[in-house]
């Protein structure tokens, strides 16, 4: 795993925006090899998403083969609901980049048959060939998509009951009232998580601190389910220095002194690319 630690949110999704950019450009995805991304919605990957849709606007970088599919969404409000996880990402992303709206998958809150709707979510994504980046974000309780404390690890696409801490901080954006708040959802699985090629988590502010540090500090635990990313031989957390406030100072120093090495390595390892020496594309010198 890697931790990469900026300023503040904004450069945050600064570094996650040009590092994804640099992902589906280096992968040159085309019609019949589409780039596979998995999308989380939440006000954390907002600064990535403003990030990648300047980069669209200035082209350097297109979204026309690329598939995304959506870490979860609410049960029971209507699809074009404002807080629908629908709703967000078309506003927020999806509809000011040149992604053709077919290639957009989201997770059902109404389907009249909530498991096989989750089912299918699952046979979608293999047939598309699994999810090359899934990007994501964290609760304030650790928990990654809707997989809430004590979800299994194994854990695929199914209804979840909200955790009472997740209804009281998703309140904020139903007019503060917490009987507005959805009290389920459909969420990918721990499992579908981990089983994309790749995961890049984004943790901002000081909220979040304790569960990044059990989530990276303490072992695998499904009360804090972003620890299940320790099972995960290609995961990256991009964090700003709020959140690092419950983490060891040696736990920063440490990660702040490899990332300077592996910018090092990776900049050797290009150079050799470049070279047609090597085609490595993992993380040289990191704790993977
Ligand atoms: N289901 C979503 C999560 O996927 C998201 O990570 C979390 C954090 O939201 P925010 O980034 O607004 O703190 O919100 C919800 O619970």
């Amino acid at each position: 795993m890697r931790l990469i630690i900026r300023d503040d949110p904004v450069a945050v999704g600064d570094y996650v925006a040009n590092y994804i950019a640099k992902r589906i450009n280096d992968f040159a995805p085309t019609a019949s090899k589409p780039f596979v991304l998995g999308l989380p919605t939440g006000s954390s990957p907002i600064p990535t998403y403003k990030a990648l849709i300047n980069k669209v606007k200035e082209g350097s970088l297109s979204f026309k083969h690329v598939i995304t599919f959506n870490m979860d969404e609410y049960v029971g409000i209507p699809r074009d609901h404002p807080e629908s996880y629908h709703t967000f990402m078309f506003r927020e992303f999806f509809s000011h980049t040149d992604i053709p709206p077919s290639q957009v998958n989201l997770l059902d809150g109404n389907a009249e048959d909530l498991v096989a709707e989750c089912n299918a979510y699952e046979s979608r994504i293999k047939q598309c060939g699994g999810i090359e980046l899934f990007l994501g974000g964290i609760g304030e309780d650790g928990h990654i998509a809707f997989n809430e404390p004590g979800s299994s690890l194994a854990s695929r696409t199914r209804i979840k009951t909200l955790a009472y801490d997740t209804i009281l901080a998703n309140a904020r954006f139903f007019n503060n009232n917490i009987a507005a708040v959805p009290r389920m959802a459909l969420t990918v699985g721990v499992a579908t998580v981990l089983e994309a090629r790749e995961v890049v988590v984004v943790v901002t502010g000081q909220r979040k601190s304790l569960a990044l540090s059990k989530a990276i500090e303490d072992g695998v635990n499904h009360l804090w389910t972003l620890s299940a990313l320790q099972l995960h031989p290609w995961a990256l957390i991009v964090v700003d220095e709020d959140a690092t406030a419950e983490l060891h100072v040696k736990t920063v120093k440490y990660f702040k002194s490899i990332e300077r090495v592996q910018d090092e390595v990776e900049q050797r390892q290009a150079e050799l690319k470049a070279r047609g020496r090597t085609k490595h594309q993992g993380q040289v010198g990191s704790m993977e």
